[in-house]
């Protein structure tokens, strides 16, 4: 049959070009990355042939093999495990389907822009970051030949590119079921960090540096002159009666969950979490759980440095993989993990559940229940502990995770005090540093009875708000809430260690001590007499807009502002679950004003001397208009109001 050329989908061959090009310093990883693709394609095999009988595919002698031949300088990767279609070789090696390619790369062209040492860093770090998969074969070879056939197909295919814009695909008759990858790989240049890859020393540092950990084997298979199969071991490895060098097989293959902990190193444990998670960055953190006793399990998770970029897309890649045995048997169980920690990663490894057990099954297996929840509890508390011993690596954590965690509050009601154990908060005390509502409840002020936050966009729009003026007049201590989660769990948790969260935004405000607050109430009753009549009035004239207007305790600079009645929900909330499709009825909120202030003084001063005054009506707009401002929002009618605003000013001239 003969070969169709295609070009390479743009993206595709942006990200070709640098791999020719070669940015990314260490070249060693693109047998990491073949060998993972090559386990991930035997997984694949014998989970779905699990699931399937009529499969027809012999899966009882499944490995890698890793065929080098010094003469022809070529080193090829093959498996027998799933295998591609036509369709999938296109799909998954002509195109790149990742999200975030398009920014991904955008950022690494301006890194490159940039030509210095740092800027060649940061390149090598977004590499990290994004991975590149079978494409960094481009980094050591000059032609690329891709052969496979999918478990179960008739024909197979096979796909050739030099990574120069275009690749060729013709259909096989005779392609073995699998995948093979034959690299032609370019001459060695040390300088470049280019070894020579068909040394079969240098193949076996590889392997055990990234994959010794895979647990199908990965034979080594040595040709051509010199092949000697690496320093001082060549009494392993014999030659078989035909004159074909027997195959060496290289990897422990020993899981590292069921090694002893002492004798794993962090960079093996590196190695395996880069396997499953696709992220070429090292893990935060790494957790062990060993459980022993009538339900025996051992689980390796991973806490990542950084955000996957379908974090919050939805139907990202979720969830676990679940081992029964040491056979894995699901590649992604999100019932191992509730969502709010859908970022972790990592190894399940259940001693008695069923091997083709399905996932409607596992939904209500009481196991799965167990574990997950004693798998939430742990993170959960390694998170915590993290924040005493390692603040630093908890503050990184927070600050990409921090926001899924809090999605827990909303539905985790029996993990509740220990998700609030492992938040922390950005607070008016310390701009620097976050709190947990421990340390806010141990620096209450005396006479303190409640939790004050406020939700806002930023900690600037927050600061700014005339909600926080007398808070921060009595050195009262606010959490600054700017995630849109924040909006919601706030209302789910009612209290901490019996003092009430109280958003400053909502309800009346009482401060400071009860003696304080007796003699603020003694005032305030003096001011609400003489105000009453304008309260009245205002109250009337702006009905249609709030629901009461009244004097304020929280005010000490602004004339006025606008809260939310304790019971009802703040505008970015109502804004939030609208733009969720919910229907949210209207509620109206309440204008408060400062008795304090002269604009109100002496507002009060005109409707007594004439209640008649035809100035006022404009200003009971105006006042209401800069409250509304004040916290970011704005006047119904802009334009309206702008004139009036105009008006009142020209008189002032
Ligand atoms: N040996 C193989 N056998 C079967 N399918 C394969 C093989 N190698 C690659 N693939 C398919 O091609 C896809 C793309 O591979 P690629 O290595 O580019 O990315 P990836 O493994 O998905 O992610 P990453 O970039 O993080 O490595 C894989 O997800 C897999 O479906």
């Amino acid at each position: 049959m003969t070969a169709e050329t295609f070009e390479f989908q743009v993206e595709a061959r942006q990200l070709l070009q640098m791999m020719v090009h070669s940015v990314y310093s260490n070249k060693d990883v693109f047998l990491r990355e073949l060998v993972s693709n090559a386990s991930d394609a035997l997984d694949k095999l014998r989970i779905e042939a699990l699931r399937d009988d009529s499969l027809g595919a012999d899966v009882s002698d499944l490995h890698i093999d890793i065929e080098a031949d010094k003469d022809a300088r070529t080193l090829i990767v093959r498996d027998n495990g799933i295998g591609m279609s036509r369709d999938e070789v296109v799909g998954l090696i002509g195109t790149i389907a990742k999200s975030g390619t398009a920014e991904f790369l955008q950022k690494l062209r301006e890194a490159q822009k940039d030509g210095t040492p740092d800027g060649a860093a940061a390149t090598e770090g977004l590499i990290g970051q994004f991975g590149v998969g079978f494409y960094s074969a481009f980094m050591v070879a000059d032609e690329v030949t891709l052969l496979t056939r999918r478990a179960g197909e008739a024909t197979g295919t096979r796909w050739t590119s030099t990574g120069e814009g275009t690749y060729s695909i013709e259909t096989v008759d005779d392609a073995p079921q699998g995948t093979s990858v034959t690299l032609h790989l370019k001459p060695a240049d040390d300088e470049d960090r280019l070894f020579d890859y068909t040394s079969p020393w240098k193949i076996k540092e590889i392997i055990k540096r990234y994959s010794d950990f895979i647990t199908w084997p990965i034979r080594l298979i040595t040709a051509g002159t010199g092949a000697d199969g690496g320093e001082g071991e060549e009494g392993e490895k014999g030659e078989k009666g035909d004159g074909k060098p027997e195959p060496e097989t290289v990897n422990s293959r020993q899981a590292l969950w069921a090694r002893p902990r002492s004798e794993v190193s962090d960079e093996e444990y590196h190695e395996l979490y880069k396997h499953i998670s696709h992220d070429w960055t090292d893990p935060l953190e790494t957790i062990r759980i060993h459980a022993e006793g009538t339900f025996e399990y051992q689980a390796l998770l991973f806490l990542p440095a950084r955000p996957p970029q379908d974090l919050f897309t939805q139907g990202g890649r979720r969830g676990l993989q679940l081992y029964v045995k040491r056979v894995l048997i699901m590649e992604e169980c999100e019932e191992l993990v509730p969502p709010y920690l859908r970022f972790v990663k990592g190894v399940v490894d259940a001693q008695d559940l069923s091997l083709n057990i399905s996932r409607e099954i596992l939904q209500q297996d009481r196991h799965i229940q167990l574990m997950r929840r004693r798998l939430s509890k742990k993170v959960l508390s390694t998170v915590k502990e993290m924040r005493t011993k390692q603040p630093e690596k908890y503050t990184a954590f927070w600050r990409e995770f921090g926001a899924v965690l809090k999605e827990g509050l909303l539905n985790d009601f029996d993990n509740r005090d220990a998700i609030l154990a492992a938040c922390s908060f950005a607070t008016t005390h310390d701009a620097e540093k976050t709190a947990t509502l421990a340390e806010y409840v141990e620096r209450m002020k005396e006479g303190q009875e409640h939790i004050y936050y406020l939700n806002g966009p930023s900690r600037a729009a927050v600061e700014n708000s005339p909600h926080m003026e007398a808070f921060r007049d009595k050195g009262l201590e606010v959490l600054v809430l700017t995630d849109p989660v924040d909006e919601v769990w706030v209302d789910t948790v009612p209290d901490f260690q019996g003092r009430k969260l109280l958003s400053i935004a909502k309800g009346e405000a009482e401060l400071g001590t009860e003696e304080e607050k007796e003699q603020a109430k003694a005032e305030r009753e003096q001011q609400r007499e003489e105000y009453a009549g304008l309260l009245t009035w205002l109250g009337e004239r702006l009905g249609d807009e709030v629901k009461e207007v009244r004097l304020s305790a929280r005010l000490t600079s602004s004339p006025a502002c606008v809260v939310s009645d304790t019971d009802d929900m703040t505008p970015a909330l109502r804004n939030m679950l609208r733009s969720m499709g919910q229907e949210v009825p209207e509620s109206k909120r309440i204008l408060e004003l400062n008795p304090g202030h002269p604009l109100i003084a002496g507002l009060r001063k005109a409707h007594a001397a004439d209640a008649a005054d035809l100035r006022l009506p404009g200003m009971a707009e105006i006042v209401h208009g800069l409250a509304l401002l004040a916290e970011g929002d704005s006047p119904a009618d802009p334009a309206r109001f702008t004139r009036l605003l105009a008006e009142h000013l020209e008189r002032t001239l």
